[in-house]
């Protein structure tokens, strides 16, 4: 069964606070998006990768591994849905990946790949949580401390068979959802199972800029190791 990558590079990165789209924000010489598309692009089972790139970078030299580039949205999910509209018609399973998590190794897209092609519909990486996390209401009270040991911080790419992505976007469009956590959330909402797999410490995302310094580092030990 064919296995496309969409790898979603459209964010301004606010909390990043650089001039251009976080995606084309260098590390180790190159945009994060360049190294994203590498990682999909190297991966056994990716045979076609679609990146969504904001307005005005889509002829950027960075994207020239891609096989098709189209422009995203105005939030993440619409910018996946775009992504979505332009897979080949024999796309069977379906990876959606961040650009903003730029150093998840081609293992890990062999890994959750392998899992939907196994016959899960929707498969997702995850990494226990460090931090003990608090529900906390509008006056800044907590009301409760959920057990840790059931808590997962998910990771992207996140695996799906293609019928069901479909499905799960459309219905968030006719519910009127445009801004969804992540699409596994939107499976979710069918009412259907989403598998976690285990997660890799490299596919962290960068959203504030001291995880630029550890995509240095990250590169650096890659590069050391060879
Ligand atoms: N309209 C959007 C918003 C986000 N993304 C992508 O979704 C991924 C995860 O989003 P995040 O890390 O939150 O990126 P930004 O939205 O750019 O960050 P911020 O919230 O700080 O602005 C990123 O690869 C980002 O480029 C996208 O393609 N289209
Ligand atoms: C999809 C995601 O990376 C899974 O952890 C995450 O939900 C994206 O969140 P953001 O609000 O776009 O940073």
């Amino acid at each position: 069964m064919s296995v496309a990558c969409i790898v979603v590079a459209a964010g301004r990165g606010e909390r990043l606070g650089e001039e251009r789209p976080k995606a084309f924000v260098e590390v180790g010489g190159r945009p994060l998006v360049w190294h994203a598309l590498q990682a999909a692009a190297r991966s056994a089972r990716v045979s076609y990768v679609v990146v969504v790139a904001p307005g005005g970078f889509e002829g950027d030299p960075a994207l020239s591994g891609a096989d098709a580039v189209v422009p995203g949205g105005a939030t993440r999910q619409h910018s996946v849905a775009n992504g979505l509209a332009a897979l080949p018609p024999e796309t069977g399973v379906v990876l959606i990946h961040d650009a903003a998590r730029c150093l998840a190794p081609p293992s890990l897209f062999d890994d959750v790949a392998a899992e939907v092609l196994a016959g899960y519909d929707a498969v997702i990486p995850g990494l226990a949580v460090v931090d003990t996390l608090k529900v906390v209401d509008g006056a800044g009270r907590v009301t409760a401390t959920p057990d840790r040991s059931q808590l997962r911080a998910v990771q992207t790419p996140q695996g799906f068979a293609r019928a069901v992505i479909d499905r799960a976007h459309a219905a968030a469009v006719e519910r009127g959802d445009t801004d969804a956590p992540d699409d596994a959330s939107l499976v979710e909402r069918l009412g259907l199972p989403v598998h976690v797999v285990a997660g890799h410490a490299d596919a962290f995302k960068v959203t504030r800029p001291q995880d630029l310094l550890l995509a240095s580092t990250v590169l650096a030990r890659r590069a050391a190791a060879v």
